[in-house]
């Protein structure tokens, strides 16, 4: 038998919706630039399976000037405790954010956890005593902002879960009242306040758009499931092409894949026939919950090289994405009101 070549390029960028920036995310970030100068502190979360395509740069540009450290979310979905992999993977990251404090974080590991408390009882000091120390928490939507507040709160002052948490993006829509995470003898305590999760208003890069969809910052509803099973795909087939075996064959066509995968674990429509879209939901949730194999999306050596390169073509600005975000909804508003006369 010939044998297996996965593919080395991903062919279909073409029709990628490349924006998702919502309502409650400009008005979030807004309140958020409001609310600074009563903050003492931030933490930005970053996902651990996309650390650079889930940097928002708009974070950079409302808040970078406030004290802070930076949180890879997510860990035990991206590298495998105690490996080589993860110590070469967390090394890189940490040298993209020279002076930043940098954590990777399982929030169920307590270590883990227990690191950023101890960082924050040091490192966390507010101006008032009497008032204690605000930090916000920013990041992507659903990257693990609530989550990691429950574990810090649970770990820090033994309190049970505050903040609701769920699988997709935009369980939180408001800044959140303060949560009690540190206490400390002298009164100056350290509160968080959660926020909601900000995209960013423009994804020059069709293949970003799809990583963070994966990850599950933009809604399932917004790209095609099929067409993010058949990234997934080219992706887990680079790491592992026996990650799906129990299902099909090494394979890099998502059709025979997802049809295998619908009748094996039963997701079939009427008369039989295989329903696609909820195989291809299904299957990317198995890859969500780390059972299909424990690995990165971005590629942190070509993250590296970027760096280096001087020629480097530069990121989009926050005011050109504003634009170009601006420019596709209005389009768009003008499709459906021609549309409907
Ligand atoms: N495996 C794993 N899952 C996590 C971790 N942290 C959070 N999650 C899961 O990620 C999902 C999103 O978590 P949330 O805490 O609701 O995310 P959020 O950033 O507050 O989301 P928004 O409300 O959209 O801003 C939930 O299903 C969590 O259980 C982690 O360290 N590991």
């Amino acid at each position: 038998m010939a044998q297996f070549v996965p593919r080395q390029v991903f062919p279909h960028y073409g029709a990628i919706p490349r924006s998702y920036f919502l309502g409650h995310h400009r008005a979030g970030l807004s309140k958020m630039k409001n609310m600074l100068s009563s903050i003492d502190y931030v933490v930005e979360c970053r996902d651990y399976r996309a650390p650079v395509t889930s940097i928002n740069p708009m974070f950079e540009e409302a808040l970078g000037k406030k004290r802070r450290l930076v949180v890879y979310t997510k860990r035990d979905l991206g590298s495998i405790p105690q490996s080589p992999a993860r110590q070469v993977i967390e090394r890189k990251v940490r040298s993209f954010d020279p002076t930043s404090a940098v954590f990777f974080v399982s929030t169920s590991t307590r270590a883990d956890v227990a690191q950023i408390i101890k960082h924050l009882r040091n490192d966390a000091e507010a101006p008032d005593k009497l008032v204690g120390c605000r930090v916000m928490v920013v990041g992507m939507p659903n990257v693990g902002k609530s989550t990691l507040i429950n574990h810090l709160r649970n770990h820090g002052v033994g309190k049970a879960k505050a903040l609701k948490t769920g699988g997709q993006p935009g369980i939180t829509r408001k800044i959140a009242s303060p949560v009690k995470i540190i206490e400390r003898e002298n009164g100056s305590h350290v509160y968080v306040l959660d926020t909601p999760g900000v995209f960013m208003p423009y994804v020059a890069d069709a293949e970003n758009m799809l990583k963070l969809a994966l990850c599950g910052c933009v809604k399932d509803a917004v790209i095609s499931p099929v067409t993010l099973v058949d990234y997934l795909l080219y992706k887990v087939n680079l790491h592992d092409t026996q990650a799906y075996k129990r299902w099909s064959e090494p394979t890099n066509e998502v059709m025979p894949l997802l049809e295998s995968f619908a009748q094996q674990t039963g997701l079939l429509g009427k008369g039989g026939v295989p329903n696609i879209d909820g195989a291809a939901l299904h299957f990317i949730q198995k890859w969500r919950a780390g059972e299909l194999g424990r690995f990165m999306l971005d590629d942190l050596d070509e993250e590296q090289r970027r760096r280096d390169d001087p020629e480097q073509t530069a990121r989009l600005s926050m005011s050109q994405a504003l634009k170009i975000e601006r420019t596709t909804r209005k389009n768009k508003s003008d499709v459906n009101s021609n549309s409907s006369l």
